[in-house]
């Protein structure tokens, strides 16, 4: 897991380091770190022109001597001064260099190389000017574009971008990820992230937020004592007389997530498509009077999934009323999100549930505002999650889960693609089918959104060469991908089975 702190807690764990080193040592560790990074990025290395936008803080000191690190291996270097203040020791060390001060911009245009220390961990708020013009014309300039610790203008803590920030090619981040990097809209901005070990690990708390690598995403896998009721089996009850399409797309998110067994409730139209493209399904037609019993007639399971294409009328209302009715995990997606915003008093209950809104959806059940969600996602993630007493998986341009107590889990993998009719619906079935194998409702969720973005990246760029180009996929793509997907997990490899 990628570890990312949230300002307050980078600061603690700043002192108390800094109190048991050098003075200054900190810093220098910092910018040889970032001059590090920046070294190889110029097209020569012996007058290449180096730009610093030099803020007034730290993040401004830890440019300037990065800055003075590359002057001194023969780059030209230029900063432009934009605080009300200077970083003294740092400019004293540029100027030492043989690097210069200058206050006319325009060098921003013919610059090899911009680094970006207007602000850092200590910015708030959208940035003031100068510093919001300058990071328009680094925008306009074709300079490679490197971000000291944080864009400047992206809230560390929590991505947030109030109107300009520094869009960076590579951001070089010190002592710890920021949440504000792997979330966007700030995540966006920052590029490629470095991070430069400055020896605050053994003194940084538990993390706000982790990103996972593919090492921790661990699908369930079958044993030799396993059989399909050990494997897990999933109910699930998706689809009606006018929307068909999504029980097929869930469907196929939950055989191909590897459930021992998928039983599909739902009415007449809807059993017999899903039959016809799922013929591994145990299916149950529920007929008008049947929805109250509808965990009874359909048999046992371990998990359940209740919402895609349920509609959002009273039949629809029992549905959800009914597999949340169960002391079993369960999955609430689509209109049984839009049914518990008028019935939250159905999330009282103590098996684990699991709700997988977009930004709409979450707007709906936790009556807030849309564009907010989107603007603060993580904010929002959590609030949820300990107002619901739910996992909620917050799906979009970074999907987030939350559970409360536990760090936000951000899920790297993804695509824009994947902005498409239907593609949610095969996420709640492949997560279902992980609820029902019985993993932790957290891990479950994570390893969906995981598995569910990999197969997307793979179905819009299948031979996975270096400028490949991508085309548009439908959620039937993303299904056909999973297996793949699930291959490239560590482990998966090789086959070391009979003979
Ligand atoms: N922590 C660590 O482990 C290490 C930290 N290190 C480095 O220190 C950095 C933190 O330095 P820092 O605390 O001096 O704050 P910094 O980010 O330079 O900004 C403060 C200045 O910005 C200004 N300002 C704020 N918002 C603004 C806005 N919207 N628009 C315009 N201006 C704005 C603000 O002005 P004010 O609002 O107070 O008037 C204030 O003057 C950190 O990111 C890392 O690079 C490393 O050296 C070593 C390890
Ligand atoms: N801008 C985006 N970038 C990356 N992924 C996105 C973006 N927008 C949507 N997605 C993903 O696409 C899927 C859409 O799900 P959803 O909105 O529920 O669609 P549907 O209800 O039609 O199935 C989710 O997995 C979501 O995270
Ligand atoms: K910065």
């Amino acid at each position: 897991m990628r570890h990312a702190h949230e300002v307050g807690k980078v600061r603690e764990a700043e002192q108390a380091l800094m109190a048991a080193l050098p003075e200054g040592e900190l810093m220098r560790r910092a910018a040889r770190g970032l001059a590090a990074v920046c070294a190889p990025i110029p097209p020569r290395a012996y007058g290449s022109r180096v730009v610093l936008l030099v803020g007034s803080g730290d993040n401004g000191g830890d440019t300037l001597f990065a800055g003075a690190w590359l002057a001194r291996r023969g780059a030209g270097v230029e900063a432009i001064l934009a605080g009300s203040k200077t970083h003294e020791q740092g400019l004293r060390a540029l100027r030492a260099a043989g690097g210069r001060v200058t206050a006319d911009e325009a060098v921003i245009d013919a610059a090899d190389l911009v680094i970006d220390g207007l602000v850092g961990i200590g910015g708030h708020g959208g940035l003031r000017e100068p510093y919001a013009r300058l990071a328009e014309r680094t925008a306009a300039s074709a300079a490679v574009v490197v971000a000291c610790d944080v864009p400047s203008g992206v809230d560390a803590s929590t991505g947030e971008v109030e109107g300009v920030a520094i869009t960076a090619d590579v951001t070089v981040t010190f002592g710890t990820y920021k949440p504000g990097l792997f979330v966007d809209p700030g995540a966006r901005y920052a590029g490629v992230v470095e991070l430069i070990d400055i020896g605050l690990g053994p003194r940084l708390p538990e993390p706000d937020v982790v990103a996972p690598h593919s090492e921790d995403i661990r699908p369930p896998r079958p044993s030799p004592e396993s059989d399909k009721y050990r494997r897990g089996v999933l109910g699930l009850i998706a689809g009606s007389e006018q929307f068909t399409g999504a029980a097929v797309l869930a469907a196929g998110g939950a055989v191909r997530g590897g459930a021992g067994m998928v039983r599909f409730a739902s009415v007449r139209p809807a059993v017999d498509l899903v039959r016809q493209r799922w013929p591994e399904t145990v299916t149950t037609v529920l007929e008008a009077g049947d929805v109250a019993d509808v965990g009874s007639l359909v048999g046992r399971v371990q998990a359940w999934v209740v919402g895609p294409g349920i509609g959002t009328d009273e039949r629809a209302e029992a549905l959800v009323a009914a597999a949340l009715g169960s002391d079993l995990p369960v999955l609430v997606d689509a209109d049984g999100l839009t049914v518990l915003a008028r019935r939250r008093d159905l999330l009282r209950r103590t098996a684990p549930t699991v709700l997988t809104p977009h930004a709409g959806e979450l707007a709906r059940l936790i009556g807030a505002d849309r564009e907010a969600i989107e603007a603060r996602r993580l904010e929002h993630v959590r609030e949820a999650a300990a107002e619901l007493s739910a996992i909620v998986l917050l799906k979009g341009s970074t999907t987030l889960v939350a559970q409360t107590g536990r760090p936000v889990h951000v899920n790297p993998t993804g695509t824009p693609w994947l902005a498409t009719a239907g593609t949610g619906d095969v996420l709640s079935g492949l997560t279902g089918a992980f609820l029902a194998s019985g993993m932790p409702p957290l891990d479950a969720a994570t390893a969906g959104a995981y598995l569910h973005g990999l197969a997307a990246r793979f179905a819009v760029a299948p031979h996975d060469r270096p400028g490949e180009g991508q085309a548009p996929i439908s959620a039937y793509d993303v299904i056909t991908a999973l297996p793949r997907a699930f291959r490239t997990l560590s482990g998966d490899t090789t086959w070391a089975g009979p003979g």
